[in-house]
């Protein structure tokens, strides 16, 4: 069973979908008559933007991208590339970027830089987890979900090497985890 291998919680499913109809709504009342294009940002902005978008009560379109930035596990490389691009056009079209986490701030500041090169006419960043401390670039989110401190989190969408993204809250692994991996 995955709850085996939680050493914490930070964020109860419940803390979290309470949190998530907040954000829908102050988004609905921010977005009457744009059609904004609500982009998830692959793979672990799924759960959250899943949630999040049955929250919001008024016209959108979603669509999706994949990037990577991550060299290992755990540090981010620096570098961004587009591993699946958006099928919609961005110009004159209002965007909400979703996102799991904004750690070092470099796969915002990349998406944000190449929407606004592509003439949206906004762009906003909601995220469901902020660590403030990792930020290695300036980059802050128009809407936050909860902030967390400066630990490896899983759950919600965010994995370590691809496991735990299903898990329904949000905390940090037991050390054993991390020891038994190869
Ligand atoms: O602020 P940053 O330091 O750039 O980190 C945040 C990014 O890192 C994670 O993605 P990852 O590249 O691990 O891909 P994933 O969503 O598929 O897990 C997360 O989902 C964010 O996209
Ligand atoms: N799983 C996971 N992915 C991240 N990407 C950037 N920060 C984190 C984090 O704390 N946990």
């Amino acid at each position: 069973m995955l709850e085996k291998d939680i050493e914490k919680v930070f964020y109860s499913e419940a803390q979290i979908q309470e949190r998530v109809k907040v954000l829908g709504q102050q988004i609905s009342e921010d977005y009457q008559d744009k059609n904004p294009l609500v982009v998830g940002v692959l793979k672990g902005a799924v759960p959250f933007l899943a949630d999040l978008v049955r929250a919001i009560n008024v016209h959108l379109e979603m669509d999706f991208m994949d990037v990577s930035s991550y060299g290992s596990a755990f540090v981010s490389s620096g570098e961004v590339r587009i591993l699946k691009d958006l099928d919609t056009v961005v110009e004159g079209r209002h965007i909400i970027l979703v996102e799991d986490i904004i750690d070092s701030g470099r796969t915002l500041k990349y998406l944000v830089e190449l929407l606004k090169h592509r003439k949206a006419a906004s762009v906003k960043i909601v995220t469901m987890l902020d660590k403030p401390e990792g930020r290695v670039v300036d980059m802050e989110a128009d809407y936050i979900g909860f902030d967390v401190p400066n630990e490896f989190v899983v759950g919600y969408g965010l994995d370590y090497i691809e496991n735990y993204r299903n898990l329904p809250y949000i905390g940090v692994l037991k050390p054993a985890v991390y020891e038994n991996a190869d």
